[in-house]
Formats: C-alpha cells, sequence, structure tokens
C-alpha cells in the first residue's frame, strides 16, 4: 500500500472519524465469535469498540486475558473481517501478530528477500533496511539460518523484522517481545522511540505495567469496548 493511499473498509455499521492527520481510524468494532458446540450461539468480544492512531504516538493497547486485543488488532489490519464498524487507514500498515506467519525451510535472508518482494520494495531498499534490522535486533549471524533452527527470541526477532522491513507508517505489534533477553528488549524500544520521532505511529500489545510510561496513551480493551486513558 502506498504513502498517499487511504483505505477504507466499509462494513456495516457507523461511520469512521477521519481527521487530517489521521493515520488510522475504527469506529463501532463487533466481532462475535461461533461457539463450538453450540448451535447459533455467539460469544460477542467486540461491541463497540474504536480507535484512532496520529504520527508520532506510541500506544499501548492493555487489557484482560481474553478481552480482545488480538481480535480488534487482526480486524485494525484487515486480517479478521469484523461483524459491523470501520476501520480507515492512510499510508503502508506493518502488522506483527502474536504468532510468526514464517516458512520453516526458509532462512532469514530468504524471508527477508522474499516479503520485500511482496511489499513491491526496491531491492537496494530491501538491502538497507535488512542491514538495519539485523543490526538493530542483533541478530545478523543468523542470516542464514533456516527458521526451524532459530530459537524462540530469535523468531520473536524475524517476525518484528519482517513487519519494520518495509518502514511502514503505521506498526501494529502483537505482544512483539515474548521471548526477548533485556538488550533486545530495550533495542526494541530504541527502535520504537526513533520511529515515533519520525512521525510514525506505533500501537503495542502489552501486559507489562512497567512498559506503561512508554507510551504517549493507552488504550484499554474491556467488555468488548475500548477505554482511552
Ligand atoms: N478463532 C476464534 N474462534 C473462537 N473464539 C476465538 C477465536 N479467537 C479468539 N477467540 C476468543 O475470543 C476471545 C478474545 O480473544 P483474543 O485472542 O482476541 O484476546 P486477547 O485479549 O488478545 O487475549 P490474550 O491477552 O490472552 O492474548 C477469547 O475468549 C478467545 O477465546
Amino acid at each position: 500500500m502506498e504513502a498517499s493511499e487511504t483505505r477504507t473498509q466499509v462494513l456495516p455499521g457507523n461511520d469512521g472519524a477521519w481527521g487530517a492527520a489521521t493515520l488510522l481510524s475504527a469506529v463501532g468494532i463487533e466481532k462475535a465469535y461461533r461457539r463450538l458446540g453450540r448451535r447459533r450461539k455467539r460469544a460477542q468480544v467486540l461491541a463497540g469498540a474504536g480507535i484512532e492512531l496520529y504520527p508520532g504516538e506510541v500506544v499501548g493497547l492493555v487489557g484482560e486475558n481474553g478481552s480482545g486485543k488480538s481480535t480488534f488488532m487482526k480486524v485494525l489490519v484487515g486480517a479478521l473481517d469484523a461483524d459491523a464498524g470501520t476501520v480507515t487507514t492512510r499510508g503502508r500498515i506493518g502488522y506483527c501478530p502474536q504468532e510468526p506467519l514464517v516458512y520453516s525451510r526458509l532462512t532469514c535472508d530468504e524471508h527477508i528477500e522474499l516479503f520485500g518482494r511482496a511489499y513491491g520494495m526496491p531491492d537496494a531498499d530491501v538491502r538497507r533496511s535488512r542491514n538495519e534490522l539485523y543490526e538493530g535486533l542483533n541478530f545478523a549471524r543468523y542470516a542464514g539460518v533456516r527458521v526451524d533452527r532459530l530459537s524462540g527470541g530469535t523468531l520473536s526477532k524475524l517476525n518484528l523484522a519482517l513487519a519494520l522491513l518495509p518502514d511502514p507508517d503505521v506498526l501494529l505489534l502483537d505482544e512483539p517481545y515474548a521471548g526477548f533477553d533485556w538488550d533486545t528488549y530495550l533495542r526494541f524500544w530504541d527502535l520504537v522511540e526513533a520511529r515515533r520521532a519520525r512521525g510514525k505511529s506505533v500501537l503495542v500489545v502489552s501486559h507489562f505495567v512497567v512498559d506503561e510510561h512508554r507510551f504517549t496513551r493507552i488504550v484499554d480493551v474491556r467488555d468488548g469496548r475500548t477505554w482511552s486513558r
């Protein structure tokens, strides 16, 4: 998706709130999952959730286990259809899912090449971004290693690097630092802060109270809705 492009996903429901600086707006998001074994019974996970993201923000998405944070993020990125609501985005969106979507037989380098092509990036941009990410997340020594031989923490680094590769305007990260050691955890926040300072927007699912001071804003997912604080 090119930087000037605006994607509007119109679902049955409300209109999106949209201003000149808005990078992402979601309004009235509803989502229910079918319950196993109970015909026609559905579990309502989101019931009117919404969010707006602006340049230069790092927003924390918090809430109890099972409150719907991942579901909401999947709807925001278009990986999951909502039952109702509107999502509008501007520019390129990067998404780091909780479970890495990778190919076990490909190496880190091969993943980066493959994703770079899929993003439509020129080869020189892929090389430059790859080198910065290997350096920034300290995993250049695994460049030629197959994914099924990586440790869990290194796999999380690759998962994050694949989302960062095209330098997206909005970055949606679902518990990105699972398995990171302390040094990598600090490097991760350096990368996030550098993006924020360049006017990018980052939304991070977090469970840690210790992270709270790193967020410009916190959005709580509770009772199917979103509450800003
Ligand atoms: N594909 C699915 N089918 C049915 N139910 C689902 C599905 N995905 C999630 N759920 C249910 O929806 C609810 C919200 O799940 P979700 O993963 O969005 O929560 P979460 O806030 O991200 O949780 P956590 O903090 O544990 O990661 C949970 O009750 C979960 O069991």
